[in-house]
C-alpha cells in the first residue's frame, strides 16, 4: 500500500471490505487486497488513478463527486453504486463512504469501504418479482407458472426452464420456457436419460454449473441432451413427488450459491402449494356439487325430488311467459298403490315406483321434468306441450307401465296409473297451476287395474 504504514497496510489487507482511499482530486492514494480482489486492478494499476475507472457510469461519478466531494461534507453515508471491474464486468457496491479531515477541519481522503451486493440485491428483485406474480389474482395458473419459468431463467442466468411432471419412468413437460420454442407441453421424455432423475434420485435441488467436470459427465442425460449446466428441484403435491422443476443451458455458467437452491426450493414449493390447493378446491367443489345433487334427487327412483321440481318449474314458468309458449303440467298417481303394497310387499311397491322413474326417463324429451311429487305421486313439467300433447305422452307411458311385469306371483297386477293433465293459462302463476290442477284438470285413467 503505497504511501501507507506496514501495520496499517496489514490491518487493511486482512478486512474483507475492500477499501478504497482517494484524495481531494478524486485520485486513487490506497486500495487494500480486497478491494484489488474485487476490482481484479493490482494497486499499482490504479493509484494515481481517478476513481471514475472504478464506476460503471461517468455520470454516477459526477453526481457522486458534487453530493459527496465537497468542503461541507462531514458524515459517512451507506450508499449502492454500480461499479465496473477490470474486466468490464459490473456489479453493484454496498458503499460506506465519508470523509477524512486534516487537524484544521480542512477535507483531504475520502475513504469507501465496498461489498459486492449483486447477489443480494438481485435475490430481493426476485422475490419481489416472486411475490407480485403469484398473488396476481388475474393470472391463471399456467400463467403464472409461465412467469415463474421466465423470471428463473432470467435469474438464474439458464435459459431453458420447465415444469414437468413425473409419473413412474415418464417425464412429462407440463410448461416450457425455450430459445428456440423447442419444448412444448404434452412432450415426453424417458426420465433416466433427464438430468432430472437425479433430482428424484436425491429427493432434493442438485445443481450441476458445468456437467463436463462434473461427476454425472457420464450419465445418459449428459449423452442425450449435452446440457453443460443445470439447476432442478422437485416438486411435491400432498406430500407426495410430482415431478420438478428445473432450468438450464447448453453452455457452462458460474457456480450456484446457497441462495440459488432456495430460490429454486421456493418457486418449487409455490408451484406445489398451488396445485394442492387447487386440487382440495375441486373436491371441495365436487363435494358441494354432489351434495347439491343429492338434495335435490329422490333417492328411490332417482327422478329430481319436490324440492328441485318447485324450483325448476318456476324458472319454466317463467321462460314460457317470457316466450308466450305453452307450459302443462301432469300428476301421476298410482292407482291402488296400498294394495300392492300389501298383496306383494314393499319391494314390490318400489320396483312398480322405480319402474315408473325408468319409463319417464327414457320416453322425456331433454327439456321435460320429471320428479317424484311425494309417496306413490309424480309429477311432469312439460315446456312447449299443451294439454292435449300431455295427455297423449301420459297415455303414452301409461300404456308402457301396464307391459311391466313388476312380480312373477300368480295374480300380479298391472300397474296403472291416473294422471292429472292442466296446461298454464295467461296470468297464471305455478302456485295456482298445481292448485287448479287438483280440481279442473283432464283426468285419464287407465280402467284395467286391481279394482
Ligand atoms: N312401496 C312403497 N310404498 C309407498 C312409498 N311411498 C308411499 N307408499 C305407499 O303408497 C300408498 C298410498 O296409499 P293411498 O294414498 O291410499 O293410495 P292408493 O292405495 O294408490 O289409493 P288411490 O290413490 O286412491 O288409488 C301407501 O300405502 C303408502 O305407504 C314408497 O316409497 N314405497
Amino acid at each position: 500500500m503505497t504511501g501507507c504504514p506496514p501495520l496499517l497496510r496489514s490491518v487493511f489487507d486482512k478486512l474483507d471490505v475492500a477499501v478504497v482511499i482517494a484524495n481531494v482530486q478524486r485520485e486513487i492514494v490506497m486500495v487494500n487486497a480486497a478491494a484489488e480482489s474485487l476490482f481484479q486492478y493490482s494497486e499499482q494499476e490504479v493509484w494515481g488513478q481517478k476513481i471514475k475507472m472504478l464506476y460503471a457510469s461517468p455520470d454516477e461519478f459526477e453526481e457522486q463527486g458534487r453530493q459527496r466531494y465537497n468542503a461541507t461534507a462531514s458524515e459517512t453515508s451507506l450508499y449502492t453504486i454500480t461499479y465496473a471491474r477490470k474486466n468490464g464486468e459490473t456489479f453493484e457496491g454496498e458503499t460506506q463512504g465519508g470523509p477524512i479531515h486534516d487537524e484544521h477541519g480542512k477535507l483531504i481522503y475520502f475513504v469507501g469501504l465496498i461489498r459486492d451486493v449483486s447477489a443480494r440485491l438481485s435475490a430481493e428483485r426476485t422475490l419481489n418479482r416472486l411475490h407480485s406474480i403469484t398473488s396476481n389474482q388475474s393470472l391463471s395458473f399456467n400463467e403464472r407458472v409461465d412467469a415463474i419459468l421466465e423470471l428463473g431463467a432470467d435469474h438464474f442466468g439458464l435459459p431453458i426452464a420447465i415444469f414437468s411432471k413425473i409419473d413412474g419412468a415418464t417425464y412429462t413437460v407440463i410448461r416450457a420456457v425455450h430459445p428456440e420454442n423447442a419444448l412444448s407441453p404434452g412432450m415426453t421424455f424417458e426420465l433416466g436419460n433427464t438430468y432430472c432423475s437425479h433430482v428424484f434420485e436425491a429427493n432434493d435441488v442438485q445443481g450441476f454449473h458445468h456437467v463436463a467436470e462434473s461427476r454425472i459427465n457420464s450419465h445418459p442425460c449428459y449423452q442425450t441432451f449435452g446440457l453443460e449446466a443445470y439447476l432442478g428441484s422437485p416438486i411435491f403435491v400432498d406430500g407426495g413427488r410430482f415431478g420438478t422443476l428445473n432450468f438450464s443451458s447448453p453452455e457452462e455458467t458460474r457456480p450456484f450459491t446457497g441462495q440459488d437452491i432456495e430460490l429454486i426450493r421456493l418457486f418449487a414449493d409455490w408451484i406445489g402449494n398451488e396445485i394442492q390447493r387447487q386440487r382440495h378446491l375441486d373436491s371441495l367443489t365436487s363435494t358441494r356439487l354432489e351434495m347439491e345433487r343429492l338434495a335435490a334427487t329422490d333417492p328411490l327412483t332417482g327422478l329430481g325430488n319436490r324440492r328441485m321440481m318447485e324450483t325448476s318449474m318456476k324458472k319454466e314458468v317463467a321462460r314460457a311467459k317470457r316466450h308466450g309458449t305453452d307450459f302443462s303440467i301432469a300428476i301421476i298417481d298410482f292407482d291402488h298403490f296400498k294394495r300392492i303394497n300389501d298383496q306383494f310387499g314393499h319391494q314390490t311397491g318400489d320396483d312398480a315406483l322405480k319402474a315408473f322413474a325408468a319409463i319417464a326417463q327414457r320416453e322425456a324429451r331433454d327439456e321435460d321434468l320429471f320428479a317424484r311429487w311425494g309417496g306413490e305421486e309424480f309429477i311432469a313439467g312439460l315446456p312447449c306441450t299443451t294439454s292435449a300433447e300431455a295427455v297423449k305422452i301420459m297415455d303414452r307411458l301409461a300404456s308402457q307401465l301396464r307391459d311391466v311385469i313388476i312380480s312373477d306371483d300368480e295374480g300380479a297386477p298391472t300397474l296403472t296409473i291416473s294422471v292429472g293433465v292442466a296446461q298454464l293459462r295467461e296470468g297464471e302463476s305455478i302456485g295456482s297451476l298445481l292448485s287448479r290442477q287438483m280440481t279442473q284438470c283432464t283426468w285419464l285413467r287407465v280402467p284395467d287395474g286391481i279394482t
